[in-house]
């Protein structure tokens, strides 16, 4: 029998064990607390960050939050960044992705001060992942991560497949699956737009993680029998979310599935939890146990 892997089911085990260390902070007289940086009028994006904002909230992180007038430049988006960064009582700062096209992202991202960068795309957070020390992992690829701890699946000696080479989902997912480590260790392939024979590639995966913004692009035939699929595509057709992996026809060969929704985009946000507390953690220099 085929596994479905339930994303909202992890993601609520992570959250009750992350309300209990942010217990644990508050006994020390701790709250965590995320700054989220808004400059966008695009509705997914907004969703994305009430639904962040609602997360906190629910788990006992307080909730900061700035809108920047989409018509803004770089530096009224670093002058907002500035003053969250020497917040003591902000732990974490998010910049909703993506920004404005008037906007240089890279050197607005990388003014976020690295202690509170809980995505952890700052090319000092980014340069740790990748020499195999991570400080905050990035929230999708660590949430496929816990879900294949979650399913059982052993990542050591496995043959992955990571369709996709974003700097967002692809690139650090590969390198937390390449790194030296429990949830690591496997032998990782990484595909992309021009990669020959996609098909060839997956069918010689014990894991595949299809992270390509395409939807179905994964079927049945592209798979091993057994092999375990997560699904991280997140689309939109016809007002539905689609993902990247047809799933009617991907779980008749896969062992195990994820899917979408309930798959990757509870974790997704589990995640940012997670980070968030880690950074409280961190600056306030209290150990708490993490899930
Ligand atoms: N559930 C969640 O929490 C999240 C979901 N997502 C979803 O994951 C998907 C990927 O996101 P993101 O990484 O940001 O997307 P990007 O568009 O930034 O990257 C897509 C990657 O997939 C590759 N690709 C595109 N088409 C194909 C193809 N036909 N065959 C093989 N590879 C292909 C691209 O190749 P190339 O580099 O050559 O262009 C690129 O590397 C999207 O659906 C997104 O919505 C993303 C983040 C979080
Ligand atoms: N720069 C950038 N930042 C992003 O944050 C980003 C992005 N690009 N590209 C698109 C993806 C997609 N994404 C999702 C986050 C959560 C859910 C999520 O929680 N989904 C729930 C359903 C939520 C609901 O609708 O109630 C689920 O899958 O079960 C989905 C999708 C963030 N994205």
């Amino acid at each position: 029998m085929t596994e479905i892997i339930d994303g909202d089911a992890v993601a609520a085990s992570l959250r009750e064990e992350l309300a209990e260390s942010i217990e644990e902070l508050a006994d020390a007289g701790v709250q965590p607390g995320l700054a989220t940086v808004l400059m966008s009028d695009d509705p997914a994006s907004e969703t994305y960050v009430s639904m962040k904002r609602e997360d906190c909230r629910e788990v006992g992180i307080e909730d900061f939050h700035r809108d920047v007038d989409s018509g803004a430049d770089t530096e009224e988006l670093m002058a907002v960044v500035a003053d969250l960064n020497e917040r003591a009582d902000v732990h974490g700062v998010l910049v909703q992705t993506p920004l404005p096209d008037q906007v240089d992202s890279e050197r607005a991202l990388r003014s976020v001060t690295p202690l509170k960068d809980v995505d952890g795309f700052h090319p000092e957070n980014v340069g740790r992942l990748v020499r195999g020390d991570p400080r905050y992992r990035p929230c999708t690829p660590h949430g496929v991560q816990k879900l294949l701890d979650a399913a059982g699946v052993e990542t050591e000696g496995a043959d992955a497949v990571v369709v996709g080479r974003s700097n967002l989902v692809g690139k650090p997912l590969a390198n937390l699956l390449l790194r030296k480590a429990p949830d690591g260790n496997a032998t990782v392939t990484v595909c992309h737009s021009r990669t020959d024979d996609l098909a060839e590639k997956t069918r010689g995966a014990d894991i595949v993680v299809a992270a390509a913004g395409v939807p179905e692009l994964i079927d049945g035939s592209m798979l091993a029998e057994g092999a375990t699929v997560i699904d991280v595509g997140y689309n939109h057709v016809d007002g539905e979310a689609v993902g990247d992996v047809a799933f009617e026809s991907a779980r008749e060969t896969a062992g195990a599935i994820t899917p979408v929704p309930g798959g990757v985009g509870p974790m997704t946000r589990a995640m940012l939890l997670y980070n968030t507390v880690k950074a409280a953690s961190i600056q306030s220099g209290t150990d708490v146990s993490l899930p």
